[in-house]
């Protein structure tokens, strides 16, 4: 064991929650925890806050005496997720999770009510299910009482950087998936929480870059008095471990599958399929996320008994994986979609129509969001999650991409930006820097190969005809 210090970033995803303990001048890692989540099954996805909690624990059980040691943490966790608590900080319900789509009524009546050229501009994006503001709608509708309860709203990561430093507050990251906090002006919207009944003394206080959240209370298997980070979104702590720049794209193949890079441009799109969020070190991150990603791929796998990996090319399949209803394209309500198959379809080829189902509509928004500050660039795409491991995500990638792909040979890079970000408390160097320094995106790179532009004619063509999303 080294004698420098050491940074803990946490990643608390929605399949599981990681824990790493990085050694803060080389970027080692020195030992890893997972544990993982129970997410409920049926109409909608729902999480107890204290599965997140223990899981936390369990996790900092596993690093050992590296959790001990720790001079810093910071927490990156799934976006969105609604935490409501009680007045001593209990949950008052599970959480309300981002691919959870029964709020689908109360977005179309948000975004109704005030066009989606208002939510672009003002809060930078259009509000879809995942948005934390439609599952509020939801809940004041369907649990008025418990909305009536709530002494505190919280996101996922604020929920924990509470439990580990005291504090009630967030960043501006995950802030800008609330569909509440406003982009254009970095406040909260008083007017629409006063539309939806939500008291502004509930949310936590949005912290600045490079502000951090406190320092750990007694009682936990950390030691007392160490520096806790704002933590971030899965997403903004991903691009905060990679140290991107404006114009490095990355692509994270996880339970959600999301295509992003930096700007300096704020993000103000009105068809809503580039959300506008905040980075998590200032700056932007345009980014366009899908519900359906690994989790939708690995079953249709399981349905055909075939390994992941055993794919076929050729055919005419065409399959639209939306098992979880879509949010990009905006199709809550949609189910999958299996066409184009023949005599001679083998079961390998259904299983490519899934994976190439999956990354379209993801590489079809890689312009959108690099079109953000205008820097088209042929950087190669940063493939992370943990769909990066797999050969037949990476090529079909590839093919649909025609673009150069990079593996970053480190892992976990959600939990790896918030140790970045914890080290950058540290040392006084932006999270950035931190991960630059670490070297986080080395690993071997792929050539690009010629667009398979029918593969991509199909898939557009199946989308109009059977939901008209042109
Ligand atoms: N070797 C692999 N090849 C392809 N996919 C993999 C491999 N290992 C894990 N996965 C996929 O990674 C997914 C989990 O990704 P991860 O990024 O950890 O999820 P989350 O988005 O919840 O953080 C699983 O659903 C699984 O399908
Ligand atoms: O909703 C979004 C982004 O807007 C998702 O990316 C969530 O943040 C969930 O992330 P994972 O569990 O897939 O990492």
């Amino acid at each position: 064991m080294g004698n420098g210090p050491i940074a803990l970033g946490v990643d608390s995803s929605t399949q599981s929650t990681k824990v790493l303990a990085v050694d803060v001048e080389t970027g080692e890692v020195l030992a890893r925890g997972q544990a993982r989540h129970t997410v409920s099954e049926g109409a909608g996805r729902e999480t107890d806050p204290e599965v997140w909690w223990r899981a936390l624990g369990t996790a900092l059980a596993q690093i050992g005496p590296y959790a001990e040691r720790a001079d810093a943490i910071s927490v990156g966790g799934q976006q969105h997720g609604l935490v409501v608590l009680d007045p001593v900080g209990r949950p008052l319900r599970p959480a309300l999770l981002w691919n959870d789509v029964r709020s689908a009524p109360q977005a179309d009546a948000l975004v109704e009510r005030h066009g989606a050229a208002h939510w672009a501009r003002r809060f930078g994006s259009v509000p879809g299910t995942s948005f934390t503001v439609t599952k509020w709608a939801w809940l004041t509708e369907h649990e008025p009482e418990t909305a009536k309860a709530a002494a505190a709203v919280r996101l996922p990561h604020d929920f924990l950087t509470e439990r580990l430093g005291g504090a009630g507050v967030t960043d501006r990251g995950d802030a800008s998936g609330t569909g509440w906090w406003a982009t254009d002006t970095e406040t909260y919207d008083e007017a629409l929480l006063a539309e939806i009944g939500l008291d502004p003394a509930l949310l936590p206080r949005v912290l600045g870059p490079g502000e951090a959240a406190g320092v750990t209370l007694p009682g936990l298997p950390l030691r007392e008095g160490v520096l806790v980070g704002a933590g971030t979104g899965d997403n903004a702590a991903a691009a905060l471990g990679l140290g991107l720049v404006p114009g490095q794209p990355a692509l994270s193949l996880g339970t959600s599958g999301t295509v992003y890079t930096p700007a300096t441009t704020r993000p103000t799109d009105p068809t809503g399929i580039v959300a506008g969020f905040a980075g998590g070190h200032g700056d932007w991150l345009p980014l366009a996320c899908t519900l359906n990603c690994t989790l939708a791929v690995d079953k249709i796998a399981g349905l055909l008994s075939l390994d992941r990996e055993a794919v076929e090319a050729g055919g005419s399949t065409v399959l639209l994986p939306f098992l979880d209803g879509e949010r990009t394209p905006n199709l809550p309500y949609a189910s999958g979609l299996l066409t184009g198959l023949r005599h001679d379809t083998t079961p390998g080829q259904i299983l490519q129509a899934a994976y190439d189902g999956a990354a379209y509509a993801l590489l079809t928004a890689l312009d959108q969001v690099l079109a953000v500050d205008g820097t088209g660039s042929d950087e190669p795409l940063l493939l992370i999650g943990g769909g990066a491991r797999g050969t037949a995500w990476r090529e079909t990638v590839r093919r649909l991409s025609g673009r150069a792909v990079r593996i970053p040979v480190a892992e976990e890079l959600v939990a790896l930006g918030a140790a970045a970000q914890a080290a950058g408390l540290l040392t006084g160097e932006t999270p950035q820097a931190v991960a630059r320094r670490w070297d986080t995106t080395a690993g071997p790179s792929f050539d690009p190969v010629p667009r398979d532009d029918a593969a991509l004619d199909r898939l557009a063509t199946a989308l109009a005809d059977a939901f008209d999303v042109r």
